[in-house]
């Protein structure tokens, strides 16, 4: 006979209090319904799986033991907080996950007070937490009040210099707050560099660290209730080696470390630090990506995302593909031109399968380099690749490329070095929402002095630009392109290295000029066949460059045209932007000539299909129409002429 109860214990916790109640024995079993909870609603949605899952119990351990939100509980990244919004009053809408109007696959301020802190970016939480424990300390006021602050990082996450930076002034501000670091040996990739090798010796030479000053006496203080599961934490910590860790170093107090699965364990050490910690504190947690469902735990990604599945098999639910994806055409190139050239090498911040570096990792791995989550390193290390004769391609999401910016400026456009930035993600990306969305790398790659910047219209013109950057040692250059599948457009036998600063003609028309810059090539293509039904047959050319210009064929296009409308999948200040200044410039404006650039809003959009964020964007093709009718002044359908 069964000894669970007949009602589910999850469908009594609608929020963190509803589990103050619970013995050490149902907490158990209620981890036990959040993991298959946590599996169903993915089954349905697709999205992060394996980092939940490895952080069941430490969720509910942490919700039982601490008051949220009173107390700060940061999740970093935050892609593992699917549990947590489960326990946090958004069951009900879980299964609304990463789709238009629904939850968020990122913690989100704005989606619940449960959600202190926003992430989705590696690696804030440490800084976070401090900031959070300071504001405490100093009288700060918010709604929820300010207790603890906890901060939940990874050991992929840990390996970033924002986490050092946090740790090193937490030691010195010496204020009680609490990173529980969960070492599951994985990032999206498994973990490299001296780190994850430290950490791993951590338990394989000296298994446990001692707390001294919260292992003396803690169980005497703590409530009656507690005090059996206190004293087993007190005999495990006290049974720990005595050594400096480098956490210790950096001014922490260690513990560590435990099994992040068994609740025996986690509770009562949570509880007592709870009840003694002073000043920074470090739990070290040992867990499993993937935990308790067998197809994520044997993955080769532990399941760290996937798309919808089937529970029971496991197997996913994925639409077929029609062209080769963008990201699998830039690493299939590079790894051709790697095959004639020892120069050329590779870097990637912990995203070598994301980025399609995997191949050149497996064909030539001492070119190929995978820095860990680690962005401006990765920047300035290329850079100085470069310095030393080497032809570095520097392949990062547009999205993480941010945390590189100083980097890209001052150690490789200052310098004139010959990085070659491959930028994945550039766009609107989908799911992952606005946290993910690359919207920003036209403007910010376009204003440095010396940077050339493409923008691949579709793959077969991401083949030229990879050759072109390629052959291109007078300076940064760098091409955009977008997540997902091509266009499905014939593939060149053999790649072009592109004239720099030249753009294409598409189709010669009259009256308006549409100069696409990237992947609208497609929408705006279809707009122009809407328009000519309507008997407007607008010209179309393919900037390929937003730097430098094609100044002659953007100044032939205002001398042949009426109008001239930009498009581009980038917020303001990029390719449109730099096309408003050469007419200003150029005193084009001085003669009434009409200009629209079409440009993300802005506003920061949430996640939806990339076909319906771009809709919001008012940048398909239907909104790319309605532009050249209104700079041309015609009149749709049920609108009257001004
Ligand atoms: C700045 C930045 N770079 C890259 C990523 C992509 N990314 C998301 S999760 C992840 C791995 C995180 O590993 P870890 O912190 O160990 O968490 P786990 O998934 O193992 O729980 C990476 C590289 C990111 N979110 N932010
Ligand atoms: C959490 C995170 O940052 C990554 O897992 C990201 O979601 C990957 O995105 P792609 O699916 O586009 O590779
Ligand atoms: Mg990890």
């Amino acid at each position: 006979m069964s000894d669970r109860p007949s009602t589910p214990l999850l469908d009594q916790i609608a929020r963190p209090a509803d589990m103050k109640g619970l013995s050490d024995a149902q907490l158990v079993q209620l981890a036990h319904e959040l993991r298959q909870e946590t599996i169903s609603a993915v089954s349905t949605t697709g999205g992060h799986l394996g980092a939940g899952l490895g952080v069941v119990e430490l969720t509910v351990a942490l919700h039982a033991v601490f008051n949220t939100p009173r107390d700060k509980l940061i999740w970093d990244v935050s892609h593992q907080s699917y549990p947590h919004k489960i326990l946090t009053e958004r069951r009900d809408r879980i299964r609304t996950l990463r789709t238009k109007g629904g939850l968020s696959g990122f913690t989100k301020r704005s989606e619940s007070p449960y959600d202190p802190f926003g992430a989705a970016h590696s690696s804030t939480s440490i800084s976070a937490a401090l900031g959070f424990s300071v504001a405490r300390d100093l009288g700060g006021v918010v709604p929820e009040g300010l207790g603890e602050a906890i901060a939940v990082i990874g050991d992929g996450a840990m390996s970033a210099g924002m986490a050092f930076e946090a740790m090193n002034n937490a030691g010195h501000l010496d204020k009680r707050m609490i990173v529980i670091l969960n070492d599951n040996e994985m990032s999206i990739a498994p973990p490299v560099g001296a780190l994850s090798s430290y950490l791993s010796r951590l338990y394989a030479e000296e298994p446990f660290q001692e707390l001294k000053a919260v292992a003396k006496g803690a169980a005497s203080l703590l409530p009656e209730p507690f005090r059996e599961g206190a004293k087993r934490a007190k005999d495990m910590l006290k049974g720990m080696a005595v050594g400096g860790t480098m956490f210790e170093s950096l001014g922490f107090s260690y513990i560590g470390p435990i099994d992040g699965h068994d609740l025996d364990q986690l509770l009562p050490v949570l509880r007592t630090v709870k009840a003694r910690a002073r000043g920074p504190i470090l739990i070290h947690v040992l867990t499993k990506k993937g935990k308790g469902y067998a197809p994520a735990e044997t993955a080769r990604d532990k399941g760290h995302a996937t798309a919808k599945f089937d529970m029971v098999t496991g197997e996913q639910k994925k639409a077929p593909s029609n062209a080769p994806s963008y990201t699998g055409v830039f690493g299939d190139e590079l790894v051709k031109l790697a095959a004639k050239d020892d120069k050329i090498c590779a870097v990637t911040a912990a995203m070598p399968d994301g980025t399609g570096l995997s191949l050149m990792a497996e064909r030539y791995p001492s070119r190929c380099f995978d820095v860990g989550i680690a962005e401006q390193h990765g920047v300035t290390f290329a850079a100085a690749l470069a310095a030393g004769g080497m032809k570095p391609f520097c392949a990062m999401y547009s999205t993480f490329l941010q945390r590189g910016y100083d980097q890209v400026v001052h150690d490789v456009a200052i310098q004139r070095l010959p990085v070659r930035f491959a930028i994945d993600r550039a766009g609107l990306v989908g799911a992952d929402g606005a946290t993910h969305a690359g919207s920003f790398d036209i403007g910010f790659m376009s204003n440095l002095p010396g940077m050339v910047v493409m923008a691949a219209a579709d793959e077969a013109e991401l083949v030229h630009m990879v050759h072109t950057a390629a052959a291109h040692d007078a300076g940064p250059i760098a091409f955009r392109y977008p997540r997902g599948e091509g266009e499905g457009v014939e593939m060149p036998e053999e790649p072009q290295l592109l004239e720099i600063g030249k753009g294409r003609m598409i189709q010669t028309g009259k009256r308006v000029a549409l100069l696409s810059f990237g992947t609208r090539l497609g929408e705006t293509r279809k707009a122009a066949e809407a328009l000519s039904a309507k008997g407007i047959t607008p010209t179309i050319a393919d900037a390929r460059f937003a730097k430098p210009l094609d100044r002659e064929m953007i100044l032939k296009l205002v001398a042949d045209h009426e109008a001239l409308i930009t498009i581009e999948e980038g917020a303001v200040g990029g390719f449109g932007s730099h096309v408003a200044q050469l007419l200003a410039d150029e005193g084009v404006f001085d003669a009434g000539f009409k200009f629209r650039s079409m440009v993300l809003p802005d506003t920061f959009i949430d996640q939806a299909s990339p076909k319906d964020m771009y809709e919001t964007a008012a940048m398909n093709a239907p909104q790319i129409e309605a532009k050249v009718l209104e700079v041309l002044g015609v009149a749709q359908i049920g609108e009257k002429r001004a």
